[in-house]
């Protein structure tokens, strides 16, 4: 698993119980599994298709560097299957795992289009090709 995204966890991000709000992280995971798949489909009009259940194993604190890990599970026609781990940067603790994370890119009118992906690109492939 590969942890690309790094958030620091200020006032503006905890619930009353003094802890970091899970709807926070839970937005931090979208959007991090949104960025990932878009440069990996190659498709702006790229979505979120299904979350599997989650799983807040432990919690972070004001001050706390969090660290977000994707994975691609399975590269489908239109969609692109990921999990996700959060983890304490300090700690190395688990903060919560998210099995499986279904995107899938859009047409113009936003109807499943075929990516023909197969495997991870990295950006710098790219640019040398
Ligand atoms: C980053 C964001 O926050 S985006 C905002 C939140 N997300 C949205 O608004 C998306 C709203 N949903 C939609 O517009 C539609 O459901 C669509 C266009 C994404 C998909 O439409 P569907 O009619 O379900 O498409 P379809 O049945 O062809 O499935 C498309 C792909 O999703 C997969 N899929 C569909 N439903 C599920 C599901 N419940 N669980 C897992 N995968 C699923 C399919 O297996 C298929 O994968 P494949 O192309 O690799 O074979």
């Amino acid at each position: 698993m590969r942890f690309h995204t790094r958030k620091w966890v200020k006032p503006e991000d905890l619930n009353p119980n003094g802890t970091l709000f899970g709807g926070r992280l839970l937005e931090w995971i979208d959007e991090e599994c949104a960025l990932y798949s878009i440069v990996q489909l190659e498709n702006p009009k790229t979505v979120t298709k299904y979350m599997s259940e989650i799983d807040f194993k432990s919690s972070a604190h004001q001050g706390d560097i969090i660290e977000i890990g994707i994975e691609v599970v399975k590269f489908g026609t239109a969609s692109l299957t990921l999990n996700c781990e959060v983890r304490n940067k300090m700690t190395r603790e688990k903060i919560i795992t998210v099995d499986k994370i279904v995107m899938v890119g859009l047409d113009e009118e936003g109807k499943p289009k075929a990516h023909g992906k197969t495997q991870i690109e990295f950006v710098k492939d790219r640019l040398s090709n």
